[in-house]
């Protein structure tokens, strides 16, 4: 059986899914846009700042599940822009610094809210 994450520190999900699921020792989360939730709506700047984002999103959704992000085992990340892709790369290296989770990266057509990034990851529980 799985069990819903919530997390109070990620925005609100802006439709019908959860932050993300647990599953046995694993977490899987949804797709984290750039929000901001003090403020609301999509991070102020560029793809950098928004990268960041939602990092810091992702993060707080595993976080909220037991996990972290050291316990990340594969990401998915969307780009509203392959042209962003070094720019997203630079901020993603800060948040994965050492033994880098596997992941996917690809340019989609368009993102919800307009955003320029939307990154997911499956982790384990500590
Ligand atoms: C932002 C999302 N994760 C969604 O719409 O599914």
């Amino acid at each position: 059986m799985s069990k819903v994450i919530t997390s109070k520190k990620a925005p609100d999900a802006i439709g019908p899914y959860s932050h993300g699921n647990v599953f046995g020792e694993l977490i899987f989360t949804s797709g984290q846009l750039p929000v901001c939730k003090e403020k609301g709506g999509i991070v102020d700047g560029g793809v950098a700042e928004q990268s960041r984002q939602s990092l810091e999103n992702l993060r707080s959704v595993l976080e909220a599940g037991g996990g972290d992000m050291n316990t990340v085992v594969k990401t998915t990340c969307y780009l509203a822009n392959i042209d962003d892709f070094a720019a997203f790369n630079k901020v993603y290296a800060e948040f994965f610094t050492t033994e880098c989770p596997a992941r996917s990266c690809f340019a989609v057509k368009d993102l919800p809210m307009g955003a320029l990034v939307e990154i997911e990851a499956i982790a384990y529980r500590k």
